[in-house]
């Protein structure tokens, strides 16, 4: 399988797996992807995601050897790409997503990478936009994305040269938020996961939504959401089983209600 997907209690891991093509991406993969994110998003049981890629690479983007034979732009009479599932392009999960990136995250890597929430990074994984290298254009959602999670010069100039940056430089910027020893980077994403996975979920899915909906709005506007939204948490059972754990002196059970 171009993709594979496996559950560890309340953490599902996608791994992208073409790792001859440092997993550039297939319709095959990107059907998977797709197929994950809605079950993560369907199933209560899974309280964190993990993105992470095989044989050392994130992912390449897409397909260039395929695209000589079947180009994209063939088949795009009226199709609307404001939206693309796979890459989480004009879809958030509800729940974490984590980055475990080893390796090359080029181009469509980077473009998917700007969905996740926490992003974990080997001292020797690369970044990019690579697109205009090729003529192509950041489809996956970057000229939109990348100027309003990094610096606007940053992001730009990354857009515009399409050159490949370092873990430690993607750290500076702001791209990433750990960079581990080369071949830890799941083991990291892991411990992240376990940590968000022992929180109250409602607690956590609340303010993962309040971010999502509130970004760029005017505090007044912002605040409004925002409170409606944590109100709900505090009149739920888990915002009474936490106190009452702490006061016990023992680890919360939440149950998501
Ligand atoms: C717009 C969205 C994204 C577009 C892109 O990503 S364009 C692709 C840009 N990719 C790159 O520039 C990376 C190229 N690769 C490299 O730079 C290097 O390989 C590396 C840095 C990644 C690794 O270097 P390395 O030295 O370790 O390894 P190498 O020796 O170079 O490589 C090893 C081996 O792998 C092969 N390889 C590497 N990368 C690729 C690659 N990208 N493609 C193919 N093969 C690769 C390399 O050749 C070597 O092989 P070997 O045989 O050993 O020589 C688009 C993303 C998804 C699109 C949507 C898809 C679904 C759709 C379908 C439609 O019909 C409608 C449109 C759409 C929605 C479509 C829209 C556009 C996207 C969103």
């Amino acid at each position: 399988m171009d993709a594979l997907v496996e559950q560890r209690g309340p953490i599902l891991i996608v791994t992208m797996n073409r790792p001859q093509v440092r997993n550039a991406l297939s319709a095959e993969m990107m059907a998977v992807m797709r197929d994950a994110w809605d079950r993560i998003d369907g199933d209560p049981a899974i309280r964190v995601a993990i993105l992470t890629g095989a044989g050392g690479a994130f992912c390449a983007g897409a397909d260039l050897r395929a695209m000589t034979s079947a180009h994209p732009g063939d088949s795009f009479d009226g199709a609307d790409l404001s939206r693309i599932d796979a890459l989480l392009k004009g879809r958030r999960l509800t729940k974490p997503l984590i980055a475990a990136v080893e390796g090359p995250a080029v181009a469509g890597g980077t473009e998917i990478l700007q969905a996740t929430d926490i992003r974990v990074a080997a001292q020797s994984a690369r970044f990019g936009v690579s697109e205009a290298r090729w003529g192509l254009f950041p489809l996956g959602g970057s000229a939109v994305r990348l100027p309003r999670q990094l610096p606007y010069t940053i992001a730009v100039e990354l857009l515009l040269t399409g050159r490949h940056i370092t873990a430690a430089e993607a750290l500076a910027a702001g791209l990433i938020g750990h960079v581990v020893p080369d071949g830890t980077a799941l083991d990291t994403a892991l411990e992240i996961a376990g940590t968000i996975a022992a929180n109250g979920p409602l607690a956590v899915q609340a303010i993962l939504r309040t971010v999502r909906e509130t970004e760029g709005l005017p505090e007044s506007e912002a605040f409004a959401i925002e409170s409606k939204i944590g109100m709900q948490v505090f009149t739920s059972d888990d915002a009474r089983e936490g106190p009452r754990a702490f006061i016990e002196k023992r680890p919360p059970e939440f149950h998501g209600r």
